[in-house]
């Protein structure tokens, strides 16, 4: 199944629009696990369990496995999802950007050795950095339009020809980009006014939106700005919030962390 079609029954199966973040930091993570030398995969697939059935993706962010060596841990951890959960799509938040030629091994990397749905991508290099994730017929590209830090405004609020540079990179990611049809944009959700200026120019594209949780989005603005008419069309991702539930990092973290994740998909239900 392709990446979109996958994210459209995934919403519907658990009835989430919830994409649940994985971003293991050693120093948060519980005492009990701390010294094991499979504290990463031991803690992720914890989480994950506790979180799979009301998750409609899972995205695990490359430099915090990377930073550490711990790549094996990576691919065990995507292994994992694809046999347990291969109903839910595996969004690996690389944001790569880069020639054809070195495009074509990141795309090896996200798509053959982590076996992703998707990957997140920064648009800033134009389509033939873009270009070769598509020989990989059925997987997601992902693409930066209007990140959720402050510091994104730098570049993505430049106006250009009377408009600002991310609603460019909507219109021709929506349009021009998206030949198979497996495109989808990152929005913060601490921008939904900018959100909703996305949904207007890009109709139903699924759009990756990071920002509530930790970074402090909204989440009734940014469901009310950002959903479909079939109020669906975001996966809406939390990563700390929800894998450090517990103030004191207990042997519970993953009954806390599906608490969290509980109330923040039912939050996001309130409103679609
Ligand atoms: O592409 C992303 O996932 C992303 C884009 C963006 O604009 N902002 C953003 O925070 N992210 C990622 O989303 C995650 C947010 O984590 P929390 O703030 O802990 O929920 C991190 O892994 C970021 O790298």
């Amino acid at each position: 199944m392709n990446f979109i079609n996958k994210l459209c029954a995934a919403w519907a199966g658990n009835n989430s629009l919830l994409c649940v973040g994985l971003d293991p930091d050693l120093a948060r993570f519980p005492a009990h696990l701390q010294q094991r030398p499979d504290a990463i995969v031991a803690f992720c697939k914890a989480i994950i369990d506790a979180t799979a059935d009301l998750a409609c993706a899972f995205k695990p962010q490359i430099a915090y496995f990377a930073a550490l060596g711990a790549e094996a841990q990576l691919e065990e951890i995507c292994a994992y999802l694809r046999q347990h959960y291969p109903h839910i799509p595996l969004i690996l938040d690389a944001k790569r950007g880069d020639i054809g030629a070195t495009a074509k091994q990141y795309a090896r990397e996200a798509y053959d050795r982590y076996g992703a749905d998707a990957v997140t991508l920064s648009p800033y290099m134009g389509f033939d950095s873009v270009e070769p994730y598509m020989e990989w017929s059925g997987r997601g590209q992902i693409i930066l339009c209007r990140t959720s830090n402050a510091g994104g405004s730098d570049l993505q609020f430049l106006n250009v020809d009377g408009k600002p540079l991310y609603q460019h990179v909507a219109a021709l990611v929506a349009n021009k980009w998206n030949s198979n049809g497996q495109c989808a944009l990152v929005v913060g959700a601490t921008f939904p006014e900018e959100l909703a200026q996305v949904r207007a120019i890009v109709g139903d594209m699924p759009v990756l939106v990071p920002g509530i949780g930790a970074q402090g989005g909204d989440i009734e603005a940014t469901v009310t700005a950002g959903k479909t008419g079939a109020g669906a069309g975001m996966m809406i991702s939390s990563s700390r919030a929800i894998l450090y539930a517990t103030p004191a990092a207990g042997e519970d973290f993953a009954a806390a962390a599906r608490r969290v994740a509980l109330e923040t998909r039912d939050a996001i239900n309130l409103h679609r």
